[in-house]
């Protein structure tokens, strides 16, 4: 097999991964109307995420295509993810990451909306072990959330200091959530965890 044909099979993988991810989370019902994105870098180098706009649970390969990692489309007129900037920061600070998802949960937005603090703090979950170092549910778990805005390089230069400290990935503010892992299987594992933990914060809020 030539490498041409090599790179071809392994953007069509990473693009059925992507398209994967899509209906995953629309059957949870984490990317109602046109909201989410979705991305994958390669071995390679090379970024594939969703173009902006377009239900994310009825994607094509159509509707996956290559960025930069500056975020710029490689093909003149493509036209990516609105916050394409949030995925190309994840993977431009940490090398091993290979999957970026972000969904609009009525769990992520609703609990951040009721706090005016700069985190959610998660506690007595068993789920908690799902993430990594974690050994206990008796740990506080301190999830980060950031003001939303429609100015996402701003936003992204809000978030880079506290970058480092986002082991569970990062709420944005009556928007949604972002979670990230080194390959597609892992990073949909963490984002179902974050997800199944602020579902369960939900409801026990509304019982307390
Ligand atoms: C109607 S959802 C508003 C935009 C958004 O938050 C989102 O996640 C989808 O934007 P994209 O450009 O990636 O389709
Ligand atoms: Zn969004």
């Amino acid at each position: 097999m030539d490498g041409e044909t090599t790179r071809d099979l392994a953007w069509e993988h990473a693009a059925a991964s992507i398209i994967d991810a899509g209906r995953r989370l629309d059957r949870r019902g984490w990317v109602p109307a046109t909201a989410g994105n979705i991305s994958v870098r390669l071995a390679d180098g090379r970024i594939a995420i969703t173009r902006s706009g377009g239900h994310k649970g009825y994607l094509t390969h159509e509707h996956v295509i290559e960025i930069d990692i500056d975020g710029c489309a490689v093909r003149a007129g493509d036209r990516p993810s609105a916050e394409t900037g949030l995925h190309t920061q994840v993977y431009g600070r940490f090398p091993q990451i290979g999957a970026v998802l972000h969904g609009h949960s009525v769990a992520a937005t609703v609990l951040s909306r009721a706090t005016d603090g700069d985190a959610l703090y998660l506690e007595g979950y068993e789920l908690q072990k799902a993430f990594a170092g974690q050994t206990t549910h008796l740990a506080r778990l301190r999830l980060p959330v950031f003001d939303n805005d429609q100015d996402i390089a701003r936003l992204a230069r809000r978030i880079e200091p506290e970058l480092h400290d986002c082991p569970m990935g990062y709420v944005l503010r009556g928007h949604g959530v972002y979670a990230w892992g080194e390959d597609m299987p892992t990073a949909l594992a963490r984002h179902e965890a974050l997800e199944f933990l602020l579902d369960c914060e939900l409801q026990h809020r509304k019982l307390r």
